[in-house]
């Protein structure tokens, strides 16, 4: 007996519909039958669905069928639900459907199912499959067809979507008009990028990817080596981590890092940056703060150094203590609680050659300072980490493009030669080449400090790997990873109300999710 073989390789590959189609079309190009390949589609559907609806009382399925293939999809997955014993009713409003679509549509006429252009056809349906429009929607849903979908949706039923929730733009996520809520959604083949928007995230509910076997080779033809689009994984993000480590290590082979954080008024905000950067592992860590606060800070991280600067009145940091070299640091995270007034080490520190993570208040000041020529002069590598807000005020002509999160992201990137950590529900993270999505993530993250957390979590895994070479987009992405798992898990044993910060900080430590010292799980 064989096991069909596990194809975890192609979780990471994220396509455009374009890109979908191309593929596609390789496929068909070589030689499979389009209608092959559709029966072959519908039918893992069907299966996904069987297991959804098996445990819950289900006698009533609608359908919902598009024009296109999608509907054709639907009618495959109707006609084998209907010889499985469902009661099947077909809803498809539309007087003309693509061959394929039609074709089925006949067949499953001749098998005794009506086929409703009403919508209150579904009403008395326990699940809906819908089949409207997939990666083929090329404009708004609108008149009654909207009308449709809102009556759905206001239904409040268990709706489970094929390809995408009817009405979801397959590249940037957006409404069409109007769209289904699904309660589950069941990706074809390759993810599409609108299940990484934040736009999408209320329409896909829980959301799965059926393989059907698209050959490798054809999606590297299209995607090329290095796809321009991926999706971050479990087993792609430990693989970046730095374990095992060698046996001969030593502290300084395992990063050196500087946090410059803090203040009078947000003290909190570098411990919590100290607190993510002790879960990296990092080798030596120091901590730049005002220097009243410094008792503070040794007392929640005795193994920190913690440099005390002069002060601004306001009890910022105003500069950093006389003979102290940036040079000694392999990498420096900079931001979090600073307040507006310590712009001149944010200054100092942008002008200095080391990797630096630049967050919160750093970026505030960064927006002061022309930020895309500040940044592309940079020789060293700079993570920016802003939230949309931030984003907003660094890069001010891209905020009409804000609503593909995506594509902007890659533009900022690319504008100023920066790794650009968008924050959000998925975060996206623009490199020069590729943008990485997190899919996975929890709302309990919500919450101030947390993202104080994830700076420190980079520096110190930055400070960690530059040592060793690891390209820094890659590192980057493992600790949107780490720090996404560790909220995952929070949550799961304390809701989402209950993951503050500190919490959080304790939910870094990698057996908790599932992982030990060398790097297996
Ligand atoms: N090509 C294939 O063999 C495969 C296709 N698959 C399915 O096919 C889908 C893509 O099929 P299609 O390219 O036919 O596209 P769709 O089925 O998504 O819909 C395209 C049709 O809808 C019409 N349309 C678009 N927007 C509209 C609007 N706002 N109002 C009214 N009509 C509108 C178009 O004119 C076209 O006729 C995928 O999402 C997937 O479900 C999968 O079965 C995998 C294999
Ligand atoms: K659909």
């Amino acid at each position: 007996m064989f096991n069909r073989k596990n194809r975890t390789e192609i979780q990471h590959f994220v396509v455009t519909a374009k890109q979908m189609q191309a593929i596609e079309t390789r496929l068909f190009d070589a030689g499979m039958p389009v209608a092959a390949l559709m029966e072959k589609v519908a039918g893992r559907i069907t299966q996904r669905i069987l297991s959804k609806i098996e445990s819950i009382p289900v006698t009533s399925i609608g359908v919902i069928v598009g024009p296109g293939h999608n509907g054709g999809d639907a009618l495959v997955v109707a006609r084998e639900l209907h010889f499985l014993g469902y009661s099947l009713v077909v809803y498809c409003p539309f007087s003309k459907q693509k061959e394929l679509t039609q074709s089925h549509l006949k067949y499953i006429t001749s098998l005794g199912i009506l086929i409703n252009l009403n919508i209150e056809s579904l009403q008395n349906c326990d699940v809906i499959i819908d089949g409207m429009f997939g990666f083929g929607l090329e404009r708004p849903i609108t008149d009654e067809l909207a009308e449709a979908v809102n009556q759905i949706n206001a239904w409040k039923k268990r709706v489970l979507s094929i390809d995408l929730p009817s009405g979801i733009h397959t590249d940037t996520g957006e409404v069409l008009g109007t769209a289904i809520n699904a309660t589950d959604t069941f990706c074809l083949g390759l993810w599409k990028l609108a299940f990484l928007q934040d736009s999408a995230l209320d329409y896909l509910g829980n959301v799965e990817l059926i393989d059907f076997d698209i050959p490798l080779a054809d999606i590297q033809a299209i995607l090329g080596k290095n796809p321009e689009f991926r999706r971050i994984t479990k087993e792609n993000a430990i693989a970046d981590l730095p374990l095992p480590r060698p046996l001969t290590s030593h502290k300084y082979k395992n990063g050196n890092l500087l946090i410059v954080a803090g203040s009078h008024r947000y003290t909190g905000a570098a411990i919590l940056a100290g607190l993510g950067a002790r879960a990296s592992g990092v080798g030596m860590l120091s901590i730049a703060v005002p220097k009243s606060i410094k008792p503070l800070l040794s007392s929640q991280l005795p193994e920190a150094l913690i440099v005390g600067c002069p002060e601004t009145e306001d009890g910022a940091i105003l500069d950093f203590p006389s003979h102290f070299s940036l040079d000694q640091f392999d990498a420096i995270a900079c931001g979090p609680g600073l307040t507006q007034s310590a712009s001149t080490i944010v200054q100092m520190i942008l002008d200095g050659n080391q990797p630096l993570i630049l967050d919160a208040d750093g970026l505030n000041i960064l927006a002061q300072l022309d930020p895309i020529s500040t940044l592309s002069q940079r020789q060293a590598a700079t993570v920016i980490t802003p939230h949309p807000g931030e984003f907003k005020r660094l890069f001010p002509d891209l905020v009409e493009e804000l609503k593909n999160r995506i594509l902007v992201t890659q533009k900022a990137a690319q504008q100023s030669q920066s790794i650009v950590l968008l924050k959000g529900a998925r975060v996206c993270i623009g490199t020069e080449n590729t943008v990485w999505m997190n899919p996975e993530s929890t709302p309990a993250l919500a919450r101030g400090g947390s993202g104080d957390v994830l700076t420190g979590l980079l520096g110190g895994l930055l400070a960690a790997v530059v040592l060793n070479q690891t390209p820094i987009d890659a590192i980057v992405k493992t600790a949107v990873w780490w720090h996404a798992q560790a909220g995952i898990k929070a949550a799961k044993d304390k809701t989402e109300l209950g993951v503050d910060a500190f919490t959080l900080t304790q939910y870094l430590n990698l057996l908790q999710l599932g992982l030990n010292s060398n790097n297996h799980n």
